[in-house]
C-alpha cells in the first residue's frame, strides 16, 4: 500500500511543483514504485514529466473525478497514466481542473472523491506524491482526507510563511476528526539564499512560530536558476544537473525524509 504524500502550501510559487516532481523522481531512482498526481490546473508537474500541451490530454485527474462524481466507470489506468522514462507514473492535469471547486459543490461526501480514486491505485505503488494547487478549499480538503502526510515547501521570504497558519488550522481539524493517519512530515525551506540577512530572519521566524509544533526539515533547498532552466528540458533538477547545489540539497532532503520515516516505523514497532 502506497504512502500518500501531499506537497501543499496555499501560497503560490513557493516550490511545490519543484519539490513534488524532484521527490517523485528521486524515490523512483531509489527503486520505489512511485506515482505523481498532478492536482494543479496549471499542469506544471505534467509538463516537467514530458507533456508538451496539457490541453490536448484526453484523460486527466479532472476527468477521473468527474466520472466518480457522476458514478460512471473509471477508464483503464493504462489509458491515461503517463509512463515516464525516469520511472515515475504521472496522473496528469490541465486547466479543466480549475472547475473542480465548482463541480464538487453539490456533491454528497464531496471531501472524499479524491480518496475514492486514490484507493483504486494505492496497491500499485509504494509512494503517491500529490502536487497541490495553491489555494485551500474543497479540493485541498480532498487531498488532506486521502494523504498520509504533508510536506509544506516554504520560500525563504516573509509572505510565504503567512499561509502556514491557515494550512495548520485545516490540518488540525482534519487529522483530529476525519483522517487520523494524517501527519505533517515537515516544513521544507526552498529557494534559500544562504548567508543573507533575509534568509536568517525568515529562518528565525519559522523556528519561533513553528518549532515544537511542526517538524522543520534541516535541509534547505538553495535558490538556483538551473531549477527553472531544467523545466525547459522537461526534467527535474536532479536529472538535469545532479551536481547542482539545489539537486544535492533535494537528495539530502529525501535522505532526511526517509530516515524520519524509518525512525517513526521503529517507534511504532516499539509502541506495539
Ligand atoms: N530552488 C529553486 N531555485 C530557483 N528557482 C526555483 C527553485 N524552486 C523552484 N523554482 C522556480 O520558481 C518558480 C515557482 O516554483 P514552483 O512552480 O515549484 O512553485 P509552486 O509552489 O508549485 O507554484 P504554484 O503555486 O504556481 O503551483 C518556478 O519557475 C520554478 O522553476
Amino acid at each position: 500500500m502506497a504512502k500518500v504524500i501531499a506537497i501543499m502550501n496555499e501560497k503560490g510559487g513557493v516550490g511545490k511543483t519543484a519539490t513534488a516532481t524532484t521527490l517523485a523522481y528521486l524515490l523512483s531512482q531509489r527503486g520505489h514504485r512511485t506515482a505523481l498526481i498532478d492536482f494543479d490546473g496549471q499542469g506544471h508537474s505534467s509538463i516537467i514529466f514530458g507533456v508538451k500541451n496539457t490541453n490536448k490530454l484526453e484523460i486527466t485527474i479532472n476527468t477521473i473525478i468527474r466520472k466518480l462524481i457522476e458514478d460512471e466507470p473509471l477508464p483503464d489506468p493504462g489509458s491515461y497514466i503517463l509512463k515516464t522514462n525516469c520511472g515515475v507514473d504521472v496522473i496528469p492535469s490541465n486547466s479543466q481542473l480549475f472547475t473542480l471547486e465548482r463541480n464538487l459543490c453539490n456533491v454528497d461526501f464531496r471531501e472524499r472523491v479524491l480518496s475514492q480514486y486514490v484507493d483504486t491505485i494505492k496497491d500499485r505503488y509504494e509512494y503517491i506524491i500529490i502536487d497541490c494547487m495553491p489555494q485551500m478549499g474543497t479540493p485541498m480538503i480532498n487531498v488532506m482526507m486521502c494523504a498520509d502526510s504533508i510536506i509544506v515547501p516554504t520560500q525563504a521570504e516573509l509572505l510565504s510563511t503567512q499561509g502556514l497558519a491557515e494550512l495548520l488550522k485545516h490540518y488540525h481539524v482534519i487529522s483530529k476528526n476525519s483522517n487520523h493517519r494524517l501527519r505533517i512530515d515537515g516544513i521544507l525551506i526552498t529557494m534559500d539564499s544562504p548567508n543573507t540577512i533575509l534568509s536568517a530572519q525568515v529562518n528565525q521566524m519559522i523556528q519561533q512560530g513553528f518549532a515544537g509544533k511542526v517538524p522543520i526539515f534541516e535541509t534547505r533547498i538553495p535558490r538556483s536558476i538551473k531549477v527553472a532552466e531544467a523545466v525547459l528540458y522537461h526534467q527535474t533538477i536532479c536529472e538535469f544537473l545532479p551536481e547542482n547545489p539545489a539537486a544535492i540539497a533535494y537528495s539530502q532532503f529525501v535522505e532526511e525524509l526517509l530516515s524520519c520515516e524509518e525512525a517513526d516505523g521503529k517507534e511504532l514497532i516499539g509502541v506495539g
